[in-house]
């Protein structure tokens, strides 16, 4: 199958304090997340000045895979539009269809199955096709990658990284504490084909980044990032009440690695690096925050080898992973929505 080109699709961010609460109507509108909820996010991008950081790690990742690109031969060329900020998604379909293009892959900065990883980003493509029309070009969402060498390594080494940052005394009581986000329980159940794959992948991406990072150390899966009501049941345990826990189990120090995403964005910069931390240091905790993917050149190569997986023949003998899960490149419909909300 050949292509024309390549759209990185992400999630998108404010990057001024008047486009906080457009921006997270927008991520929210007909999700049932209650105003309190918003009021107390809207605080977290306003301490950052009202600017999440992940537009622009969207935009050092856009200049990395051109670079990668260039370097490699690979002529498509590469756009850019997010789900729920600028560059939205519609006006880059309209870019590539003005540009002439036919027929496009994405690369969405998640490396999971389930609703919020996967499919509302396949939900958001399909409305930007529809809101361009008929001559919208047709959209492709590359696999998903949560044991890919080129996600799993550089988490590895970051988590490696962290834990040369705490004392070597107090290694053995230390814990590696993996982190993704939060979803609602009955999201968790209906993810992917057969239920409970967003799960999956993260244990198996936990078990992977631990056995490459610190096999002798204990470690767990926590959430992160809880939404919505009160009432309704999300995976837990919450990271903060998970080092209340360790703590209290002797634990010294914690390694917190955030397997769940690929940059340091806001979910990281606020519910980590801010509130995690402030938990563990009310416990006396050490605590070292492990990085993320970023423009990691290994993570940058696994893009253009997504690529070649679709655009070689054959190209599935080419995928290069380190789990077992099953995987497959396009999923059938429909996948990851609830039985309620099925068409
Ligand atoms: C699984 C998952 C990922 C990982 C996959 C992926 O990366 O896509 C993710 C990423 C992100 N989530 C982000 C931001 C937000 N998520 C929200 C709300 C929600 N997230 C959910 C799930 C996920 N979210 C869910 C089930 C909700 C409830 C509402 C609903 O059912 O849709 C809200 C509303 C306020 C609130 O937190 O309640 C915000 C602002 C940002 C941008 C950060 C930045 O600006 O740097 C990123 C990368
Ligand atoms: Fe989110």
């Amino acid at each position: 199958m050949s292509y024309d080109a390549l759209v990185l699709v992400s999630f998108g961010g404010p990057e001024r304090p008047e486009d906080v609460l457009p921006f997270l109507q927008n991520v929210t509108r007909g999700r049932g997340v209650p105003p309190e909820r918003l009021a107390e996010v809207a605080e977290h991008y306003l301490h950052f000045g009202g600017v999440s950081p992940i537009n622009q790690q969207c935009r050092e990742l856009l200049a990395a895979i051109r670079a990668d690109f260039a370097a490699h031969g690979v002529q498509l060329p590469v756009y850019w539009g997010n789900r729920n900020w600028d560059p939205m998604l519609a006006d880059t379909v309209a870019q590539l269809r003005d540009d002439g293009v036919q027929r496009a892959l994405a690369f969405v900065t998640s490396a999971f199955g389930g609703y919020s990883s996967c499919r509302q980003y396949q939900e958001d493509i399909a409305a930007a096709r529809a809101a361009v029309g008929p001559d919208a070009p047709v959209i492709e969402k590359l696999r998903q990658f949560w044991d890919h060498p080129g996600f799993v390594d550089p988490h590895a080494d970051a988590v490696r990284s962290a834990l040369e940052t705490l004392d070597p005394a107090r290694r053995n009581t230390t814990r590696i504490v993996f982190t993704a986000h939060s979803i609602p329980s009955s999201a968790a159940a209906t993810a992917g084909p057969h239920g409970g794959r967003y799960t999956a992948q993260l244990e198996e991406t936990a078990r992977l980044v631990h056995a490459a990072a610190a096999p002798d150390l204990p470690y767990d899966l926590v959430w992160q990032s809880r939404s919505g009501p009160p009432q309704v049941p999300w995976l837990e345990p919450d990271v903060n009440d998970h080092l209340t826990a360790l703590a209290g189990q002797g634990v010294t120090g914690v390694v917190v690695s955030p397997i769940g995403f690929v940059s340091d964005h806001l979910e990281v910069a606020w519910d980590l690096d801010t509130e995690a931390a402030e938990t563990a240091g009310r416990l006396g905790l050490d605590f070292v925050r492990a990085g993320t993917p970023g423009t990691d050149p290994r993570f940058v190569t696994m893009v253009r080898e997504l690529v070649a997986e679709r655009t070689t023949p054959d190209g599935e003998r080419l995928r290069r992973r380190l789990g077992e899960l099953p995987m497959w490149d396009t999923c059938p419909t429909p996948c990851c929505v609830s039985a309620a909300r099925r068409p």
